[in-house]
């Protein structure tokens, strides 16, 4: 039974199966199986059970040494029950424990007294056999007929020791075999004893034997109930297999559900990896949408600032343009074009007033904007924090997870100790798997919905975005539409407005520039005095120049009359090229406006003609005709946008020697002149074609092969003096569509940029050839002050114009509508005094001219 009991345990049964199992076989259990009376003293054995009283004949017996002396002082070892149904013979101590355990009575007597009821060949028939490991049912099958089952009333089956129900009642704790007292027959194969001293005595003997029958039939009985006994630890050893096999069942469907469990809890863990993945994902891309719009933002907002700023500039521009020709109407007007300047500045206020407002609905606007695009990056902020909280809760949810992958991780180590405790922890490790899940499926669906919402909130801000910037977009086009509408309204109303100004400055107008002294110091110098503007207090626009009589009484110098001379502008010797352009580049506009303008310079040979018309030293203060190019291909570029499509074409023409030349033919043969086309009010040269010139390099280019094709010669007063005049023509015309292409406006502009030759004393003792220059130079620019000072007088017809190729030249921009602009230019040296005076007169002359008609100056044919 310790050996079966042992073997349970070893067993991989959890102690409930054990203690279900031993509660199971508790029932049939013969009370003596597990009885620790091995170990009990006699005295508890009395007290438990009461013993049987030992017969005479029992006694009789232990006096009997033949009948079982072969025994003598051997124990007896009956097999113990239990285990799997092996009974184990031990040792002398083993075998006092495993029978004593249901015979105590063995114990109790002497050894001699225990073979009182095992006779001598049942003792000797089991002895051989009783190995270890073998069955009681083996024994009794492999159990030999003995003298005893001869007699027929020995057979196991047959034994009366199965008459007892109970096998505790007959073997167990405290009980003892059942009365010797049955009478017994004798055996009658039993042979006949050897005559003893004892025969004598035979009806004693006669008793004894029946006292050894009955004590069989005891021993059978006893016998058939441990074969009762065996049946039914055979049946407990089957329930125990069974018990055992349903356990190993449960510990695979265990295994198995631990298994599912753990795969379960495996795909769980990559599904959470696949939505973080996309999480992140879904984080990256809305961070990567958010920098898109942001830039897409700046961009826009770039756009528009830079929009913003060209028209501010533009504005600024147009308001310093009104206040000059507002300040130059008011300076020239006088009192009978108060009303006209009323209304020009009523105009002009109301234009301020139009800009001003554009600019604050612009700036409101623009203020909109920035207001939506902050409530976006507040939306975005919004987004964030809650793709924030949703990385929070992600977090914590991984936290959660890991917690509970700890959980089940220690779970499955429960359940493998589950193994051994299988159904106590069953219910708890299943409850809690369960519980498990249903928390991880909670978790996903959490981070289902927080998926969706972070994809929710990011599709709503991609619609806000694109909401916002298609709004943008439609405000900013509508805006740039509406701004282009009033720009080109502003230009046409600026165009007016300048017509205006120009035809009240006159048609011809003057201004003078003072050559700086090559040597301040020490060269004599006209003591000018400077008029200084009364608006413009920084400007020059006249001069004084005093003049010293001799006293006829005294003979001394006296102060005379001072000449004064006032000009349009004078640029005294501090003013540079730029300063000059500043001032003319009003002029250059108008021929983008289809004006004829012409531009001349006047003056003694080293004044500063070219300096001021031509100088390209690329120190950075080019003259007229460089800044002119470079104006014009940005003015062609501004005004492109505003719907106008330009063509310029050039002619760079001299006049030497009364002879008209193309500066740009070839030199390699003998130029041939050119003759002008003296009708019309467009300058015409006959057989002269100009050159298209697509833009600023080509006029460049022009300018160098006519700059290199002029005629100069050293003189007096230059090293390098123009010996003729010369006349770069720049014809500009703009064209205007509508959307379907047709032609809406026309403008038609013409350019005479003119740089005269100096005039000068032809000097007798120089060169011949210079000396009929200078006559020729001199009579020609003679004549242009005759026509001048004609047309000064308000002649309008028979002006001869044709006297000269000059004035021939001339003609068409001295006409009503065109805008001439003279400069002088004179020296501020003393020794060249007389000369600058002239140049003064001329210039004073020429202001004079009012161009009338309805054209060109009438020419006398
Ligand atoms: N405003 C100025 N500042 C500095 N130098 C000047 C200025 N005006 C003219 N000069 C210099 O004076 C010299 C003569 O000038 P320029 O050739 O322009 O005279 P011009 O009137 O064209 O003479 P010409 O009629 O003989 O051709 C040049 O060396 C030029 O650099």
């Amino acid at each position: 039974m310790h050996i079966m009991e042992e073997n349970m345990v070893r067993g991989s049964l959890a102690p409930k199966a054990r203690a279900s199992m031993l509660t199971s076989t508790s029932q049939p259990r013969p009370s003596g199986i597990r009885q620790p009376a091995i170990k009990t003293s006699s005295s508890s054995i009395h007290s438990s059970a009461p013993l049987n009283p030992v017969s005479d004949s029992q006694n009789n017996a232990r006096a009997q040494p033949t009948n079982l002396g072969q025994f003598g002082g051997q124990k007896r070892n009956v097999p113990a029950p239990g285990g799997d149904n092996t009974c184990v013979f031990q040792d002398n101590k083993s075998a006092h424990n495993g029978f004593a355990a249901f015979n105590p009575e063995a114990k109790r007597k002497p050894p001699g007294a225990g073979s009182q009821y095992q006779n001598k060949s049942a003792g000797a028939s089991l002895m051989p056999r009783l190995q270890k490991g073998s069955s009681i049912l083996e024994l009794q099958q492999q159990r030999p007929a003995t003298s005893m089952t001869t007699s027929g009333s020995r057979h196991p089956s047959n034994s009366s020791y199965a008459s007892n129900n109970s096998y505790g009642s007959s073997i167990g704790y405290g009980s003892r075999p059942p009365s010797r007292s049955h009478t017994r027959t004798r055996s009658a194969t039993r042979p006949a004893r050897p005559a003893t001293s004892m025969d004598t005595r035979e009806d004693k003997h006669n008793g004894n034997v029946a006292e050894a029958d009955e004590h069989f039939q005891t021993i059978n009985s006893q016998f058939e109930s441990f074969k009762n006994f065996i049946e039914s630890t055979e049946k407990i050893s089957t329930t125990v297999k069974e018990e055992l096999e349903s356990s190993k069942k449960r510990v695979i469907a265990l295994e198995e559900e631990r298994i599912e469990l753990h795969t379960a809890r495996q795909r769980l863990k990559d599904e959470l990896q696949d939505a973080e993945r996309h999480a992140r994902k879904l984080q990256y891309d809305l961070e990567e949408q958010q920098s898109q719009h942001e830039r897409k933002y700046k961009i826009l907002e770039e756009d528009h600032k830079r929009e913003l700023d060209l028209l501010n500039d533009e504005f600024k521009r147009e308001m310093d343009k009104n206040q000059k020709l507002q300040q130059e109407f008011e300076s020239r007007c006088g009192a009978e074009a108060e009303a006209r300047l009323e209304n020009l500045s009523q105009d002009n206020k109301e234009l301020r007033s139009t800009l001003e407002r554009q600019k604050r609905d612009h700036e409101h606007e623009i203020r909109l904007l920035h207001e939506a695009i902050q409530r976006r990056d507040s939306d975005v902020r919004r987004i964030e924090e809650e793709l924030r909280k949703a990385n929070n809760e992600r977090f914590d949810l991984q936290t959660h997870i890991r917690g509970n992958n700890e959980t089940i991780e220690r779970l499955r180590k429960r359940a493998e100790d589950a193994e051994e405790r299988l159904s106590k922890d069953k219910g708890h490790l299943g409850g809690q798997i369960s519980l498990l899940s249903s928390t991880l499926d909670l978790k996903s669906e959490r981070i289902q919905t927080l998926e969706e919402n972070v994809k929710k909130l990011q599709a709503d801000c991609e619609l806000e975005v694109q909401d916002i910037k298609l709004a943008a977009e439609k405000k900013i086009a509508d805006e740039t539409a509406l701004l282009r509408e009033r720009l080109i309204k502003e230009e046409e109303r600026r165009h007016k407005l300048f017509e205006q100004v120009q035809e009240l400055k006159g048609n011809i107008r003057v201004m003078c520039r003072i050559k700086p002294p090559s040597d301040p110091a020490k060269d004599a110098l006209i003591p000018f005095e400077p008029r200084w503007n009364e608006i413009d207090d920084d400007k020059i626009d006249g001069l004084i120049i005093p003049t010293f009589r001799e006293d006829l009484v005294s003979g001394k110098l006296v102060a005379g009359k001072p000449r004064e001379f006032n000009f349009e502008r004078v640029f005294d010797e501090k003013c540079s090229n730029g300063d000059v352009f500043d001032e003319i580049s009003q002029l250059v506009q108008s021929v983008m406006d289809g004006k004829k303008v012409c531009i001349f310079c006047y003056g003694q040979t080293g004044s500063g003609k070219t300096f001021t018309m031509s100088k390209r030293q690329g120190d950075g203060d080019d003259g007229v005709i460089p800044r002119t190019q470079g104006m014009i291909f940005s003015e062609i570029e501004r005004l492109k946008t505003l719907g106008w499509e330009y063509t310029v074409e050039g002619s760079y023409l001299e006049v030497y020697q009364d002879k008209l030349y193309d500066l740009l033919a070839s030199r390699h043969s003998k130029p041939e002149p050119l003759t002008v086309d003296p009708i019309g009010d467009e300058l015409k040269i006959k057989g002269h074609d100009f050159t298209l010139l697509n833009d600023a390099r080509d006029l460049d280019e022009m300018i160098r092969v006519a700059d290199n094709n002029r005629h100069v010669a050293a003189t007096v007063k230059n090293d390098r003096s123009s010996r003729s005049h010369s006349i770069l023509v720049l014809k500009i015309n703009g064209i205007k569509k509508d959307e379907n292409g047709e032609t809406i406006r026309t403008r038609k502009g013409t350019l005479n940029l003119i740089d005269l030759a100096g005039s000068e004393k032809p000097d007798k003792n120089g060169l011949e050839q210079v000396y009929k220059e200078g006559v020729e130079i001199n009579s020609s620019l003679s004549y242009l002050r005759t026509v001048l000072s004609s047309l000064g007088q308000g002649k309008t017809e028979g002006v001869d114009f044709r006297s000269y190729t000059l004035t021939q030249l001339l003609r068409p921009s001295l006409g009503k509508g065109c805008r001439t602009l003279m400069f002088v230019m004179v020296s501020p040296l003393k020794e060249n005094e007389n000369e600058t005076i002239r140049s003064l007169e001329f210039a004073r002359d020429a202001q004079k001219v009012k161009m009338g008609g309805n054209g060109a100056a009438k020419s006398k044919k």
